[in-house]
């Protein structure tokens, strides 16, 4: 909901992971203050790393003189000014890296990533082994505007999503690859998080999910029920590897999706038509820039016509 320029969220304290650095581009920088722009908006509430380097920096200032609290949490080790600079708003001083971890998650709604080195992508893959293992079921995601930027001009989320390899290996479970694979693909990350609150049963019922019982892996069968972004995940990850052809009829399959807007009542397909239609866009743009996860094309064109027979059948109930 909009009101002028200010919109309400259903998150009241977002924690955001993200560069003790700036990084060598501008758009790193230019994220940081779009996020933080976009908490100060919703009037949510920053919890975050303390100190003031980096992008960490550019984010907490950001929400702070935004008119919004901001928590910094950060160990005894890291307090000296000369090591992490001034944090402003709160300041909660903990013993260890650990503790901060844990009193960061304890504190947050929800957690995203924007652009980072080693100590980014720890919190953020703990917080996804934390998701993995029960011990919160707080929606994590990247921050999905600088996504596009992210994969063409760091390779953070590449090794993120390389580690969704290990799918072949069988030694992730397939629903634990899918919360791997989350990082978001869609324009808005609040959309994307707020999906997740719904898909995992926060705020509401669990509403819209597909049965992948059809789904074969390395000939195994696998029964997985997906939320619908998962699938669209897989299929984003693997388009690369699609055949020209096929593409083709995945893409004009998408489109006829997304420009149905009849939703049952109270389901999310009405969002959902609208993130396909941006899907379709991301598409086109990033077609040769992902990695590739060897998924036999075969698979996701079976995905899809099953997502295609779902969705068709259910907005046109
Ligand atoms: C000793 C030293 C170099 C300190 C730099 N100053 C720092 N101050 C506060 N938190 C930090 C600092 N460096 C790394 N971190 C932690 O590591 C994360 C970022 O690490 P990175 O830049 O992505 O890898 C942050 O979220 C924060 O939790």
């Amino acid at each position: 909901m909009e009101e002028g320029n200010t919109r309400s969220s259903k998150f009241k304290r977002l924690c955001v992971f993200c560069g003790s650095n700036s990084g060598n581009r501008q758009v790193f920088s230019d994220a940081a203050i779009e996020l933080g722009d976009e908490l100060v908006k919703r009037k949510i509430e920053l919890v975050y790393g303390g100190g003031s380097v980096g992008l960490m920096g550019l984010i907490s200032q950001k929400v702070y003189d935004g008119g919004c609290h901001v928590l910094g949490v950060i160990p005894k080790a890291l307090m000296p000014l000369e090591i992490s600079g001034q944090t402003v708003g709160e300041v909660r001083t903990v013993v260890d890296m650990h503790e901060r971890k844990a009193a960061m998650a304890k504190e947050s709604d929800a957690f995203i990533a924007l652009p980072g080195g080693y100590g980014t992508m720890e919190e953020l893959l703990e917080m996804i082994t934390w998701s993995q293992l029960g011990i919160h079921k707080k929606p994590v995601t990247f921050h999905s505007p600088c996504l596009r930027i992210i994969f063409r001009q760091t390779t953070f989320p590449c090794s993120v999503l390389k580690l969704s390899g290990t799918l072949h290996s069988n030694t992730l479970l397939p629903t634990n690859r899918l919360r791997l694979v989350k990082a978001g693909i869609w324009s808005n990350s609040e959309t994307m998080l707020n999906n997740r609150m719904h898909s995992e049963g926060f705020g509401g019922s669990v509403k819209w999910k597909l049965n992948l019982e059809q789904f074969s892996h390395d000939g195994k069968k696998v029964s997985v029920k997906a939320p619908v972004e998962d699938l669209l995940f897989l299929l984003y990850l693997n388009i690369q590897s699609t055949p020209n052809e096929k593409l083709e009829d995945i893409l004009t399959a998408i489109h006829v999706i997304a420009s149905r807007n009849s939703p049952l009542p109270g389901s999310s397909v009405g969002v959902w038509n609208r993130e396909l239609g941006w899907l379709l866009r991301f598409l086109f743009f990033n077609m040769n820039l992902l990695p590739t996860v060897a998924v036999p094309v075969q698979v996701i064109v079976d995905h899809l016509v099953l997502l295609c027979h779902e969705l068709v059948g259910h907005t046109m109930k």
